[in-house]
């Protein structure tokens, strides 16, 4: 028996349709509790109780009124020993995909960046008041997920698309970004619940409401990783300064974010650069472009934090 069969079986839900693979595998079905994306867990990354504790801090604030996908089913593991499970379908078109160039006139796009912006300071605001128990176990992006011997998403400064001397730049902006973190995190930087994977291909729009999926990557980690994964996809718009300025706007008018922490936002977008610069080894071959890709992004962003900070 399939995977997917075998949890439909267990969810007691029917007519599964693969809509993606990008990390999990992800399906559309239908269960007694309503239309559901079924997930089939990405072997080995999250634990089971990890995923647990996603669902109840979903649960919690689908319960406090954020447009998040409430949990319906699980999260069960499978004979194979993957872990499934079922959340509410949202309605909504993504706001777009990282590569391609943002669909709407500029007037939309901001608008909708403002709505995302403003999406991301509810989650913050929402989870900081939220109690989810002792036993509730996330990865933190914290100093060592992002910059430690082992970060979450690999030790990116290993990447063979690097040469020597950008391999000796990433390392001296790490160590710089070491540095400036610790007195961020020291002087009280805002540090909490955060979903971690801010793309747009995670965030579904209905109407001008913005909504953010997939949790899957989400954890204790410092408030503007969350914005600054967000500018990553925007490089080659020519209004991304525009975009930008619009997040923080929508971001502002449900949270605060002094201009101190705002000029810290090119490091995060580094540091996001170096994490997925890492995330993409373990799923290129050798010699991919995609490798050499991300790499190139982070190097820019390196060269560009030893200039400035
Ligand atoms: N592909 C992502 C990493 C995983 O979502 C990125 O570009 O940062």
């Amino acid at each position: 028996m399939s995977e997917i069969d075998e949890a439909l079986g267990l969810f007691g839900g029917r007519a599964a349709r693969l809509v993606s693979e990008r990390e999990n595998a992800v399906y559309a079905a239908d269960l007694p509790g309503g239309r559901a994306a079924v997930r089939l867990h990405r072997p080995g990354y999250q634990t089971p109780e990890a995923i647990r504790s996603e669902l109840d801090w979903m649960r919690a604030l689908a319960s406090a009124g954020v447009a998040v996908p409430a949990p319906l089913a699980g999260p069960v593991v499978l004979s194979t020993g993957r872990v499934a499970t079922a959340v509410a379908w949202m309605e909504g078109a993504p706001l777009g995909e990282g590569g391609e160039p943002l669909a709407g006139d500029p007037v939309t796009q901001q608008a909708r960046f403002r709505a995302v912006g403003r999406a991301v300071a509810d989650l913050h605001n929402a989870s900081d008041g939220l109690d989810l128990g002792a036993g509730f176990t996330r990865h933190a992006w914290n100093i060592d997920g992002l910059l430690g011997a082992a970060p979450l998403w690999g030790r990116f400064w290993e990447s063979p698309a690097l040469d020597a001397e950008e391999r000796a730049l990433v390392d001296a902006a790490r160590a710089k970004a070491h540095g400036m973190l610790g007195a961020f995190a020291t002087s009280g930087g805002d540090y909490g619940l955060i979903h971690a994977d801010v793309l747009r291909e995670n965030v579904l729009m209905r109407a001008d409401a913005a909504m953010l999926i997939d949790f899957d990557d989400a954890g204790w980690g410092f408030r503007l990783y969350d914005l600054a994964t967000f500018m990553t996809q925007n490089e080659d718009e020519p209004n991304a300064e525009a975009l930008r300025d619009a997040a923080l706007q929508g971001y502002r008018e449900a949270r605060p974010l002094s201009t101190e922490d705002e000029d810290l936002l090119p490091m995060f977008v580094m540091l996001r650069r170096f994490a997925s610069m890492g995330w993409i080894v373990p799923r290129a071959a050798p010699g991919d472009p995609k490798v050499r890709a991300y790499a190139a992004k982070a190097v820019t962003a390196a060269r560009a934090f030893m200039a400035n900070a």
